[in-house]
């Protein structure tokens, strides 16, 4: 696949999610719950650093972990800014939109040479200096090119996206997320980080869980659909190939509270 093979929201051509805040899940052992991270546990904010991380928040992620065993944050974030936004070690992570994951405390790499992403970050910078408001954010093994403040730039970035990766065979994928674009290892996906979780004993057997906001999110979709799964759109509705909605983080959050109320135990 080249670099024209890049996942934008045009397209997706995925069936519609049910709109339902009435959610078919009492966590226990039988579930593998997996949460992505920005527009779904948190707030969109304006910048990456500006995020808000309420504490009662990592207070349920940690009670629902406990009666379930196992949770997973599957994020686009490296996995030093999920540390940092939710405490260091303190849950399983999916990092670099696949391409990190720590299971156990044991992270397996699959992203190879960070150089090689530094790299990548070294082409852009150029392109974002010439638009106010554009910034590169390198997260290791992945890059992001945020122009929230300048969507205008959006067309010029992508192209100069593609012309960063020109010369580096199939080694990376363009993802375009809320704002955002992605330069990250084709290697692995959310939705191969998540079947890698499900081959690992602590997550083996379940039936997986998958919340997520953005056309990125879809490979998750995808792979917890695949093995029966529930997958849950956070924001408003597209086409996904999730099954059910909640229409802000704000919403998932308080039903993220209420489903403690009523775990199996
Ligand atoms: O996979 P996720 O956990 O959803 O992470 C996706 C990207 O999220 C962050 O960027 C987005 O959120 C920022 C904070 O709200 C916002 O300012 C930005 O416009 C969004 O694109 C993060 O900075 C990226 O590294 C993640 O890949």
């Amino acid at each position: 696949m080249g670099i024209d093979a890049v996942t934008t929201r045009e397209s997706l051509a995925l069936p519609a999610a049910d709109p339902a805040g009435d959610l078919p899940v009492v966590w226990s052992t039988a579930w593998a719950p997996f949460l992505d991270i920005d527009g779904t546990l948190l707030d969109i904010a304006a910048r990456p650093d500006d995020v808000f991380v309420p504490d009662d928040l990592i207070e349920t992620l940690t009670a629902i972990a406990d009666t379930c065993g196992c949770l997973a944050l599957i994020t686009g974030r490296s996995l030093g800014q999920a540390d940092a936004l939710f405490g260091a070690g303190r849950f399983d992570v999916a990092a670099n939109h696949g391409a990190v994951v720590r299971i156990g405390g044991v992270v397996r790499d699959q992203a190879g040479d960070p150089g090689a992403a530094e790299a990548v970050a070294a082409a852009l910078r150029p392109a974002v200096d010439r638009h106010a408001g554009t910034f590169v954010e390198e997260k290791g093994h992945s890059v992001a090119v945020h122009y929230r403040a300048a969507p205008a730039a959006e067309p010029f970035l992508l192209q100069a996206a593609r012309e960063a990766i020109r010369g580096s065979g199939d080694a990376w994928r363009i993802l375009i997320g809320k704002a955002v674009i992605e330069i990250a290892p084709r290697s692995a996906t959310k939705g191969t980080a998540i079947a890698q979780f499900l081959a690992d004993p602590a997550y083996r057997r379940r039936r997986p869980f998958f919340a997520g906001d953005d056309t990125t999110d879809e490979d998750a979709f995808e792979a917890v659909a695949a093995v029966g799964g529930l997958g849950v759109l956070i924001g408003p509705e597209r086409k996904t190939a999730a099954r059910y909605r909640l229409p802000s983080p704000g919403a998932f959050r308080a039903w993220l509270d209420g489903s403690v109320a009523g775990c199996a135990g």
